[in-house]
């Protein structure tokens, strides 16, 4: 995509120079105005103006979370915040994993197991473990993307358990890299604009998994178990770490709300947000750097039991500063949640009350009556927000002058 910005030469004032080292010198001003100049950049001049035309590039988001964790929710989500919905490639092959709309295209990474159920099976391996995922592969294609080239990604086929054809995947506005190990191998790390990671503990995960798994898809209470039992250790192993990496984790807890709770259907949920990520300002309540407690519950909002109850504040997290705002409790009214998102700060919104309309568009999604779904769609949010201003820098990066 080339975004293209037109400078008045007139007004450019014959005492500034470009902090950046200076490739091309467009003859205006010559001793002074100086243009950084890059593969991707076309300059041309018209009567008094410059326009400089440079291609924005793909940025790369990456999401990880172990299977069933919510993120084709979360990405249904994120597609919506940007407008328009996401579909697999047209006329492609039917059982792929990609999703692709105006903006975003959603890559799963299970299309980079270099080793398919079979072959899984034969070694011994689950596919969590990186012995069934070719790394470089997904380093070299992901890169590629990031600079504008289009690649063959292969594709991993979820109902036969076969590796098939490659599909032909454009480079997009916006890569998100979903999946098992986004944030696993260094390479692929260093490539991402911003990384999220889904935390859910084994009680909720143990009861999304039964309700989907045992409702849609006809498993056993047993099998369930068993299958999550023999992932955990390769999930504690290469899945769980991750974490560490990302500039956003949704961390989803069984209830405080109610003591000795298992029926794991009230939701404590936090967002726990890295400090000092360029173009990511974390989301606060009330009063930056506080430490608050709030229940909203009253007079502008109804909650029946057990309530409704924030939290926010600094904290650490893998040694990094960080800030956490917690939800536990789960909304009666939705309409009603204007009235959080008039106390939270720093949420991207673009008009008064884009949350709760974004919400209610989707009050139908798993968890949009909690944390999670609220926490998702403020994500959603920030990453548009770190999209327009990634793009707004590259855009301006030609022009940014000191003083002499
Ligand atoms: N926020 C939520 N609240 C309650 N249940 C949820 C939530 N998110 C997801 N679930 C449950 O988990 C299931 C899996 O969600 P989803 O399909 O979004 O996960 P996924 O990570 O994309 O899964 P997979 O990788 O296996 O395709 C849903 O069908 C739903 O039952
Ligand atoms: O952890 C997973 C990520 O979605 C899957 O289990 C993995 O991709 C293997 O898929 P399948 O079970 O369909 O062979």
């Amino acid at each position: 995509m080339a975004v293209c910005t037109v400078y008045n030469v007139k007004s450019l004032n014959s005492s500034y120079s470009i902090s950046t080292p200076a490739k091309t010198n467009l003859g205006f001003h010559q001793k002074q105005v100086f243009f950084y100049s890059s593969k991707k950049t076309n300059y041309k001049r018209s009567g008094s103006s410059v326009i400089t035309c440079a291609d924005s590039g793909t940025i790369v988001i990456g999401l990880a979370a172990d299977s069933g964790c919510g993120k084709s929710t979360f990405m249904r989500r994120l597609t919506s915040v940007f407008g328009g919905a996401a579909e697999p490639p047209r006329g492609g092959n039917p059982d792929s994993n990609t999703l692709i709309s105006d903006t975003t295209t959603v890559i799963c990474l299970d299309d980079y197991h270099s080793l398919d159920r079979t072959g899984r099976k034969q070694k011994g391996v689950t596919a969590l473990d990186p012995k069934a995922n070719d790394f470089d592969l997904m380093y070299e294609q992901v890169k590629a993307i990031k600079e504008g080239i289009a690649v063959q990604k292969p594709i991993y086929n979820h109902v036969s358990g076969l590796l098939d054809p490659p599909e032909l995947i454009k480079p997009p506005k916006i890569l998100v890299i979903e999946g098992l190990h986004p944030m696993y191998d260094e390479r692929v790390r260093d490539l991402l604009d911003f990384s999220i990671y889904l935390d859910i503990s084994n009680e909720v995960k143990f009861a999304w998994k039964i309700q989907r798994d045992m409702a849609e898809r006809g498993h056993s209470l047993e099998s369930i178990k068993a299958s999550i039992e023999a992932r955990k250790p390769d999930f504690d192993a290469y899945i769980d770490p991750q974490k560490q990496y990302a500039d956003a984790v949704i961390e989803v807890l069984p209830t405080q709300l109610i003591p000795d709770d298992n029926e794991g259907k009230v939701l404590r949920v936090k967002l726990i947000m890295k400090e000092g990520v360029e173009f990511f300002s974390p989301v606060y309540l009330f009063d930056e750097g506080s430490t608050i407690s709030w229940i909203p519950c009253g007079r502008k909002l109804t909650c029946s039991y057990p309530g409704i109850k924030f939290a926010y504040g600094p904290d650490s997290y893998f040694g990094n500063e960080v800030s956490v705002l917690e939800m536990d409790g789960q909304f009666d009214r939705l309409d009603e949640l204007i009235y959080v998102e008039s106390h939270l700060s720093n949420i991207s919104t673009k008009f008064y009350g884009e949350v709760t309309q974004q919400m209610l568009k989707h009050s139908d999604f798993p968890g949009s009556n909690n944390g999670t779904g609220l926490f998702q769609t403020i994500v959603g949010l920030k990453i548009r927000d770190l999209y327009e201003q990634l793009i707004a820098s590259k855009v301006g990066a030609p022009l940014q002058a000191t003083k002499a």
